[in-house]
């Protein structure tokens, strides 16, 4: 019962962080990034309240998943891509982890390529998560994800793990459904873009600030060092 209790009033969290994003940042005639997770689905949901209430009008939105898309078509909130709309004026998603420089760990829920792309475009990214995502250090606390093609795809994994910057992390192929990093199925779980995922299970002893320069050496996602200085980073939390 209480854990039941405890996810509602989590719900709650994201529900007020989520449509708080929308109220604060959000006007009429701009550009949006719809970011992916339980956490950005209260802001899609937000964004859709208030074009059919008349509140907000004339918004056009990227989505930044396949999930994100169809929730929006749901909600009648027009849609473009960057191709046609890449000057965003401000994207709103969540977090998996956000350590105290606002370096963030994203894709647990199997959606950080297309969120990177899309939210690099924006002039402003609002990152909307409950206390439960902050932490000193990122990576012990919650895997790594990190994408990659399916061509040869444990050479892959070795290569990663032969990154000096990640010595004493697992690689640890994702399986099942792409929307979370728990293992509930038994084939390799693929992402909009048609990739795999490797979860990055490090120790404590190793959190991932240094991993920036892994990313350096090509790795392909990974932690998000965007500081604190990253005028573009908002982050606001319940
Ligand atoms: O891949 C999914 C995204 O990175 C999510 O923003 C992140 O996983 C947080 O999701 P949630 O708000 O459901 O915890």
């Amino acid at each position: 019962m209480r854990s039941v209790a405890r996810r509602a009033s989590q719900d709650e969290l994201k529900k007020q962080v989520g449509f708080k994003a929308v109220d604060d940042y959000v006007k009429s005639g701009t550009v949006i990034g719809l970011g992916t997770g339980s956490t950005a689905a209260f802001a899609v949901e937000r964004v859709g309240e208030k074009l059919k209430s008349g509140e907000l009008k004339d918004i056009i939105a990227i989505p930044t998943s396949i999930r994100t898309k169809e929730q929006a078509e749901g909600l009648g909130i027009p849609l473009a891509t960057l191709d046609t709309h890449s000057d965003l004026d401000v994207a709103i998603d969540g977090a998996d982890e956000v350590d105290p420089a606002l370096n963030l760990v994203k894709g647990g829920g199997g959606a950080l390529f297309r969120e990177k792309i899309v939210e690099m475009c924006a002039k402003k990214f609002i990152v909307i998560v409950d206390e439960s995502k902050l932490c000193d250090g990122l990576g012990p606390g919650f895997p790594v994800p990190v994408e990659i093609v399916p061509f040869c795809h444990e050479h892959t994994m070795r290569q990663i793990a032969a990154l000096p910057a990640l010595a004493g992390c697992e690689p640890v192929l994702r399986l099942g459904n792409v929307a979370n990093n728990q293992k509930d199925g038994d084939e390799p779980a693929i992402t909009d873009n048609g990739n795999y995922i490797v979860d990055l299970k490090c120790s404590p002893q190793r959190p991932c600030g240094r991993w920036r320069t892994a990313q350096g050496d090509g790795g392909c996602g990974g932690p998000w060092p965007l500081h604190r200085h990253d005028h573009r980073l908002h982050c606001g939390w319940l």
